[in-house]
């Protein structure tokens, strides 16, 4: 497995995004990244993935690792179905070609996130939502020990969304991966991951199990706003929605502007 140990990083001067983070993700278990716009999520990520060598602490393991960005351009002319056999690469020769079962593989992989109808189109002809699903079928056809999204429902629609937590959990249960992603919905936290890490804006962060740190005071330190955990009436007891309280109201100056009567 990948572990850190006491990591920290940062790209100016004494402005540390995080330090002595230790994580050490188990088979199976599922940890969500929280926290503000620029407190070092992705910076993070590029950490656990090994690709960005941390100022302070280390890295530890040597597992493949497979890696989800946020959105990556292509090569004009590559189809999805060739962005996906992208992550077979590590099972290849140098100036290996593909065979057969890498084919079928990443056929397969484009199946599991439900876009085998469109493996023959371009990617860089997709719509946003649709190259996040192709970039996790990739990092799929790696088959990872540890798999690393970063935002992986940002582009989706709600049903997407469903589609891809249900597929978090399906492959830390079957497959028995390990999943960290970053996100922005605690209620994605709160439904799939067994363990959440949060990073505070100045430069703290805490660790645990998900329903004991994703709270309502956490949360509204993290954010800055408060926030509330409301359960939902007539649905199964643990359904729950994250409302953040904006304040916020609207005028009427639309509908008057267009004609419109209040
Ligand atoms: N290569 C780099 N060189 C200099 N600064 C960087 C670099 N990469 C990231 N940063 C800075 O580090 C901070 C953290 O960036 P990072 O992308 O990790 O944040 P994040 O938590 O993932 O943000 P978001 O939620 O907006 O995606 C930001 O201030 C960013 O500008």
């Amino acid at each position: 497995m990948i572990a850190l140990r006491d990591v920290g990083h940062s790209f100016q001067p004494s402005r540390w995004l995080f330090r002595r983070l230790s994580l050490a993700p188990a088979q199976s278990q599922i940890t969500a990244i929280l926290g503000p716009n620029g407190t070092g999520k992705t910076t993070l990520l590029r950490v656990l993935c090994g690709t960005l060598a941390p100022r302070e602490g280390e890295r530890i393991g040597s597992d493949a690792v497979g890696y989800v960005p946020q959105a990556l351009a292509a090569d004009q002319g590559l189809t999805a179905l060739d962005m996906v056999l992208l992550g077979r690469s590590r099972f290849l020769g140098r100036f290996e070609a593909p065979a057969r079962r890498d084919t079928a593989r990443a056929q397969e992989c484009l199946d599991e996130v439900g876009l085998s109808s469109i493996a023959g189109q371009r990617y860089d002809r997709l719509s946003g939502g649709q190259r996040q699903l192709v970039l996790l079928a990739r990092a799929l056809a790696s088959d990872p020990a540890t798999l690393v999204l970063d935002e992986p429902t940002s582009a989706l629609d709600l049903a997407n969304q469903g589609v891809v937590l249900r597929l978090m959990g399906r492959l830390s249960r079957e497959r028995r991966l390990s999943i960290l992603f970053t996100t922005h919905h605690p209620e994605h936290a709160l439904a799939v991951a067994h363990r959440a890490l949060l990073l505070f804006p100045d430069g703290i962060h805490v660790e645990g199990p998900a329903e004991t740190v994703v709270d309502e005071t956490n949360l509204a330190r993290m954010y800055g706003v408060p926030v509330r955990r409301v359960a939902l009436t007539g649905e199964d007891p643990s359904a729950f929605a994250i409302v953040p309280l904006h304040h916020l109201r609207k005028t009427s100056a639309a509908a008057t502007f267009a004609g419109v009567p209040e």
